[in-house]
């Protein structure tokens, strides 16, 4: 593959233009046209005049702020491609495909530009036309004579990379720019890969809205990445349904979803949600004051407890024992309690949401009411029939056989009264179980109880036993591998309606709960018939790093396949032993030493070592930020406790004391998992420094 710059095959500036038949000078200018007619799009837009169109001030202020989101996704931003590569066909595609473009030739770009007569100027990265930007290869160029690669330099296009993928004489090779692009220093928030998508991810990123997707990869695969593009991809694909039904992405905590925020507004996609399941899950008055031991936590992310909590909330409905009497004018009728009963266990068999079959109850009565007056020869219509199910002698049985629950006095009483307990969890939770699961001390009141988030999980379930929890057209779950059986429940009731793309690694998962294999954790889903995909390639780490960190994936997780990087970086691992008394002293050094190069720089250390760590960064005169903070050019130094590194990356990462991050954990696998996690940040350079031993698979 010819590259054309920054090789001497490109010309300089001034000479493209003194020289406009050069390739690179005819993509300036193409770059420059598109750029004016995506101005021209905008104006046409500011110069709307809806005061004729709108009948009334709503409409028009909900007409106005289409128009005010369409001028935003207008923006021409400076450093953002307009387009990043261009497809010439050997046929002009049918018209289905190239959706109203004409000709053989497509830049494809972030958006759709036109010019003045409507011809296409860019084409949107996600039409039909530009999929074989991402798929076509020499042994299948699906049509494609030439795929040319674009690579920009602050907003300029500078240089350009060709495969003539239809011409058997040239050899496969790997693109340079995709290479420049991954190691483009990091600073700001995680941007987005439409440039690059590799042919594998496209897949995934494309593939339908109505079946689910669970994608396994070793870190710094692109799940994140191929995550947010598919929500970008499904929201063009399916823009109409989606606004109505929505969008949602998980991730594991507030600085991980910081760091992943600007992704999808950068792809124009400015209305999708993101939320931690804590958040999924919380409830107004309800807050997270406590935290469960692991033990604990465990027993209340079992499935097990969706039965009890089933149980629990049925349980409350009790078998009439009394007739009814219902008095309308001079007349009184009965209904006998066994009928009663018949229609109370119809009700429970047909095993709709309890607050459903409690609102359906007052009817299904009004209508046994309403057959014995038939029978007695009068002719009811269903006026009547109303006004029997708002009798006030129906609505007092109605309150004794199916009281209305309310799902955290529901849990509350589960967790402090043990006989309660004890009659739901028989046969499903041992004595053990339940024991871990009672409060030591009670609480009077679910205001005064001291929540946890795990409780927070059991409260949404009984929820969703009362009424149907609203679901949503697709949600993204990421770092899926750390949910418990139960958060997993949370999530899939919220795209029961839905599909679900779950994304993560077995290996990188440190919670007590952690999955053990995808099929149970898509079972707990509700989505037993997702589709498994493998994700190898790796793009953040370098080869020495990843094969180092691969060590412990026989220990973590077991015939799991490593990480296969795409990026070869000499001298990107450094191991330092020092003795204890300047460990932390040399990894400042260690710091300072990073700052020389360009790009984000990681300080990695256990929890625990994080205060000392702080206060040396402070005298020696290091500016650092937290987690999720955006670094900037001024403040490129970011302390990561062990904890919040999921998910997050650096250019270079400084790793403290490793044996620290290990017994930083409940037991030795989720150490080392841990481990494994805060070895695999780095995209160019990992700095290890030791004082105790280190763990014997990396000795
Ligand atoms: N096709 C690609 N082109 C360019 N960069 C890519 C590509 N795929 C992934 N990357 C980059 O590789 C890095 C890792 O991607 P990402 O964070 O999505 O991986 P991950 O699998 O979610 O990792 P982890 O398991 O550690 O969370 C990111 O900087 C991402 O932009």
């Amino acid at each position: 593959m010819p590259a054309h710059a920054p090789e001497p095959a490109a010309p300089t500036r001034a000479e493209a233009e003194a020289e406009p038949a050069h390739p690179l000078a005819r993509e300036q200018a193409h770059l420059t046209a598109s750029r004016a007619a995506l101005r021209a799009m905008r104006a046409d837009v500011e110069s709307l005049d809806i005061r004729d169109v709108t009948a009334n001030w709503v409409n028009a202020i909900v007409l106005q702020g289409q128009i005010d989101d369409r001028i935003k996704a207008l923006a021409d931003l400076a450093h953002t491609p307009l387009f990043f590569g261009r497809l010439d066909y050997l046929h002009a595609p049918g018209a289905e495909l190239a959706e109203g473009a004409e000709g053989e030739m497509f830049y494809i770009g972030r958006r759709h530009v036109h010019d003045a007569d409507g011809d296409p100027m860019v084409i949107d990265w996600r039409a039909p036309v530009s999929q074989p930007f991402y798929r076509a290869s020499k042994a299948d160029p699906q049509d494609v004579a030439l795929r040319r690669r674009f690579g920009y330099t602050g907003g300029e296009l500078t240089a350009y990379e060709d495969e003539h993928l239809s011409d058997p004489t040239e050899g496969a090779t790997v693109s340079k720019l995709l290479q420049q692009e991954i190691e483009r220093p990091r600073v700001g928030p995680m941007r987005d890969i439409v440039a690059t998508i590799q042919p594998e991810q496209d897949r995934l990123v494309r593939s339908g809205l109505s079946g689910s997707v669970c994608v396994q990869g070793g870190p710094g695969t692109g799940k994140t990445a191929v995550g947010l593009h598919r929500v970008a991809y499904l929201l063009y694909a399916h823009r109409e349904r989606l606004a109505r039904t929505g969008t949602l992405v998980i991730g594991p905590n507030r600085s991980f979803l910081h760091y992943i925020e600007q992704v999808l507004p950068a792809l124009g996609e400015l209305e999708v949600k993101q939320a931690t399941v804590d958040d999924l899950v919380a409830r107004e008055g309800l807050e997270v004051r406590a935290a469960d031991a692991a033990e604990t936590a465990v027993v209340k992310g079992d499935a097990r407890m969706a039965e009890v909590l089933r149980r629990a909330v049925r349980s409350h409905v009790s078998a009439p024992v009394e007739p009814l009497m219902v008095v309308r004018g001079s007349r009184r009728w009965r209904v006998p309690a066994y009928e009663l009963e018949e229609i109370v266990s119809e009700l429970l068999d047909r095993d709709i949401r309890y607050g459903a079959a409690r609102d359906a109850l007052p009817q299904r009565i009004a209508h046994t009411v309403l057959v014995r007056m038939e029978q007695a020869g009068e002719a009811p219509d269903d006026r009547v029939q109303d006004a029997v199910a708002r009798n006030a002698a129906v609505k007092a049985a109605v309150r004794e056989i199916w009281p209305p629950v309310e799902p955290a006095k529901l849990v509350l009483r589960l967790l402090s009264d043990a006989e309660f307990l004890a009659a739901h969890a028989d046969g499903i939770l041992d004595d053990d179980e339940q024991k871990l699961l009672l409060w030591p001390k009670p609480f009077r009141s679910v205001k005064s109880a001291k929540w946890t988030a795990a409780d927070l999980v059991l409260i949404d379930e009984a929820a969703d036993l009362v009424e149907r929890t609203h679901s949503l057209g697709h949600v993204v779950l990421d770092e899926a591998q750390d949910l418990s059986p139960m958060q997993y429940r949370a999530v899939g009731r919220r795209c029961t309606t839905g599909s679900a793309t779950v994304l993560g690694d077995l290996a990188q998962g440190t919670t007590p709960w952690a999955t053990r294999s995808w099929d149970e954790a898509l079972t707990h889903l509700g989505k037993p018939a997702a589709v498994l995909e493998e994700l190898t390639a790796g793009f953040r780490v370098p080869r020495e790093v990843i094969a180092y960190a691969s060590r412990l994936l026989p220990v973590i997780s077991p015939g799991l396949a490593a990480v296969s990087s795409v990026r070869e970086t000499p001298g990107s691992l450094v191991v330092s032993e020092v003795v204890a008394a300047e460990l932390t002293a040399a990894v400042v050094a260690a710091c300072g030493e990073s700052l020389r190069y360009e790009g984000s720089i990681g300080l990695i250390a256990a929890d625990a070592r994080i205060p000392e760590l702080a206060r040396a960064l402070e005298t020696t005169g290091l500016p650092y930020l937290a987690p999720g903070e955006e670094t900037t050019e001024r403040a490129r130094l970011t302390l990561v406790p062990a904890s919040l590194a999921k998910g997050l990356e650096y250019d270079y990462v400084v790793l403290d004391e490793p044996a620290a991050v290990v017994s930083g954990e409940p037991d030795e696998r989720t150490g080392l998992r841990r481990l494994y996690v805060c070895l695999t940040r780095a995209v160019s350079g990992l700095h290890l420094l030791h004082a105790a031993p280190l763990p014997e698979a990396l000795a």
